[in-house]
C-alpha cells in the first residue's frame, strides 16, 4: 500500500542528512516541505524564533505538546545544554514512529523522551512518572482545542512556576482564539505575539509567548 507522507519525510531524512548532523535533518525536512509536500512542522521562519526563545529561556526541563515528525524535538533538543531534558507527547503511534527515528537520526535521542498517549491523561502524571517538579519551557503544538485546557491541567498539577515559559504554535492559522484570550487577559500570564507565517506558506500565522507569573 501507499507509504504515508510521514514515511516519505523520513526517507529524505535518512537520504539527505547526516546522521548525528541536527542541523542536516533541520534542512533536509525544511526542503522536502516546501519542494515535495507541505507537512505540518513549525517550518524555518518560525523555527528561528522558536530557537531564539529556547536559547533566551535556556531551560533544564522542557516539554513539548505534539511531537508530529520531530522536527520541533530536534530544533529544540539541539540547543540544550549537557544533561538537559524534553519530554515530548504524541497522540498519534504512526507520528510517534516516525519522530522516533527522526530524533535518532539527529543524535537527540539521549536527551528526548517520546511519549505515546493523549496530553490529558499524561500532563497529570508527569511528577510520579518521570519525576519532574516543574518545566521551564512548554512548547504547545497539539490539538489546538488542547492548548487552553492542557494549560489550565499543568496550572492545577503544579507544573509551572514563577517564570516558566508557554509558546504556542498556530496561534492565528490553524488559531487557538480560547487559549490567546486566556494568556492575555489573565494576571497570571505576561504574554507577546511575534508574527510570522503558516509554515511554508504566505499565510500569516504566529507564536504567542507567555511567561507564566505564579
Ligand atoms: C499529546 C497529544 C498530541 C497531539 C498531537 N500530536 N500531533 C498533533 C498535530 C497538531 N498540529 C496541528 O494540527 C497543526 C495543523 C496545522 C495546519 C493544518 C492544516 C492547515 F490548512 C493549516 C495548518 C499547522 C500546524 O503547525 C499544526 O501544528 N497533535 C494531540 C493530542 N494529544
Ligand atoms: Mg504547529
Amino acid at each position: 500500500t501507499r507509504s504515508t507522507r510521514p514515511q516519505r519525510l523520513l526517507k529524505a531524512v535518512q537520504k539527505h542528512a547526516t546522521r548525528g548532523d541536527p542541523q542536516s535533518v533541520i534542512s533536509a525536512i525544511d526542503h522536502f516541505c516546501r519542494h515535495s509536500e507541505w507537512a505540518m512542522n513549525i517550518g524555518d521562519e518560525k523555527g528561528s524564533i522558536l530557537d531564539s526563545v529556547v536559547s533566551e529561556v535556556n531551560p533544564e526541563k522542557v516539554l513539548e505538546l505534539g511531537t508530529y515528525c520531530g522536527y520541533s524535538t530536534v530544533r529544540i533538543a539541539r540547543l540544550l545544554p549537557p544533561g538537559a531534558r524534553l519530554i515530548t507527547l504524541e497522540f498519534n503511534a504512526d507520528y510517534a514512529a516516525i519522530a522516533r527515528q527522526v530524533i535518532i537520526w539527529a543524535g537527540l535521542e539521549d536527551k528526548v523522551q517520546l511519549v505515546e498517549g493523549a496530553s490529558e491523561d499524561w500532563i497529570p502524571r508527569m511528577k510520579e512518572h518521570f519525576g519532574i517538579e516543574t518545566f521551564d519551557f512548554v512548547f504547545l503544538d497539539h490539538w489546538k482545542d488542547r492548548y487552553l485546557p492542557d494549560t489550565k491541567l499543568m496550572e492545577d498539577c503544579g507544573l509551572l512556576r514563577k517564570g516558566t515559559v508557554l509558546l504556542a504554535d498556530n496561534v492565528i492559522c490553524p488559531g487557538v482564539p480560547d487559549y490567546l484570550a486566556y494568556v492575555r487577559n489573565s494576571l497570571s500570564y505576561k504574554s507577546c505575539y511575534f508574527k510570522s507565517h503558516l509554515e511554508y506558506t504566505k499565510a500569516e500565522d504566529g507564536l504567542e509567548k507567555s511567561v507564566f507569573l505564579g
